[in-house]
């Protein structure tokens, strides 16, 4: 559905060259859900943008729903949906009309784009607020009318900016509801970009991971977390001397009086760690095991915290 290769763009601005996206090589088949994260500043609208045509590459290649982005960008907008950032609905219509008139402009018949927008108002749960103008909806309601202005000429491929950013955890769990509930019922292959590393661990079934232009990660949460972080132990010890000798004797950092350890598999291995300090007179106040997040895996990637950009609220 997706196939870009050596994909770039590089800004120029005055005498300086920004090159935003480094040469990107990327294959998404058709009905993946695949969350695109990264910190600010990292690629991920240039890359977005190169791909829904909005933006030209400054050199490499992308196919787009079976379009390429350069040649036919008009082709690769018929078969797409962009959601970005920004409202996509204007405030002269009321909000069923505007996706009629939004569906006409996509060459739907009268009949045709009047069932399409029930279709979808019912599939967004916007039904209610049919009548109602799109500056009166809540920040929740109107993302959802746009994700649904996003799918009214049947796109294969729907690309989300952001959908949750500036939403209160509820909309956020009712959006994601919601972006579920469409995959299911049109088989749409969904790429969005997101700076919620939970969501992404928990929704997505493929994260891609791009740092300064470049993709340092590509795979399944699960699989990222295993091979590129590792499980964590961290043991609390009653003295900073003893935390000393037990990250000398077992390997990870000391500080102060907790040691915090890097394992494949915490569960399996923290009991003979606990024998070992045991043995060696080590007196361990506490344990606990923990799994990796995301975040470990951009932190053990490239030393830095994904959690460390401003997120906007
Ligand atoms: N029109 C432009 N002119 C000059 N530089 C640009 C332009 N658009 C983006 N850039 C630069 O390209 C780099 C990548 O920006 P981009 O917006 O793609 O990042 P991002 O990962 O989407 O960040 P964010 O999470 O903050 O939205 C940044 O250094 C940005 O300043």
């Amino acid at each position: 559905m997706i196939h870009a290769r050596g994909l770039t763009r590089v800004f120029k601005v005055k005498k300086e060259r920004v090159e935003a996206v480094r040469g990107i090589d990327l294959d998404v088949e058709a009905g993946q859900l695949v969350a695109f994260l990264g910190p600010n500043g990292a690629g991920k609208s240039t890359t977005l943008r190169m791909l829904t045509t909005l933006l030209p590459p400054t050199s490499g290649t992308a196919t787009v729903a079976g379009r390429d982005v350069a040649r036919d960008p008009a082709g690769v907008r018929a078969r797409i949906g962009y959601v970005g950032q920004r409202n996509s609905a204007g405030e002269g219509f009321l909000v069923r009309d505007e996706l009629v008139t939004q569906g006409r402009c996509y060459g739907l018949g009268a009949r045709e784009a009047a069932a399409r927008a029930d279709e979808l108002l019912d599939l967004l749960d916007l039904a209610p607020l049919a009548r109602r103008r799109p500056g009166t909806l809540s920040g929740g309601q109107r993302r959802r009318l746009d994700i649904a202005l996003g799918l009214i000429h049947r796109p294969d491929l729907l690309f989300l900016d952001e959908p949750s950013t500036g939403l209160d955890p509820k909309s956020r769990a009712d959006i994601w509801q919601h972006i579920l509930r469409l995959r299911e019922t049109y088989g749409t292959t969904l790429f969005l970009t997101t700076h919620y590393l939970e969501e992404a661990d928990s929704m997505a079934e493929r994260v891609v991971i791009i740092d300064n232009g470049r993709i340092i990660a590509d795979g399944t949460a699960g699989q990222l977390k295993n091979d590129l972080a590792g499980d964590h132990i961290t043991i609390t010890t009653s003295t900073e001397e003893e935390a000393r000798r037990a990250a000398d004797l077992g390997g990870g950092a000391a500080d102060g009086t907790t040691v915090c350890l890097r394992v494949p598999n915490a569960a399996a291995a923290l009991p003979d760690h606990l024998r070992t300090l045991d043995g060696a007179g080590i007196k361990v106040t506490a344990a606990e095991t923990a799994r990796p997040t995301l975040d470990d895996v951009f932190l053990a990637l490239t030393g830095r915290s994904l959690t460390d950009d401003d997120i906007p609220a």
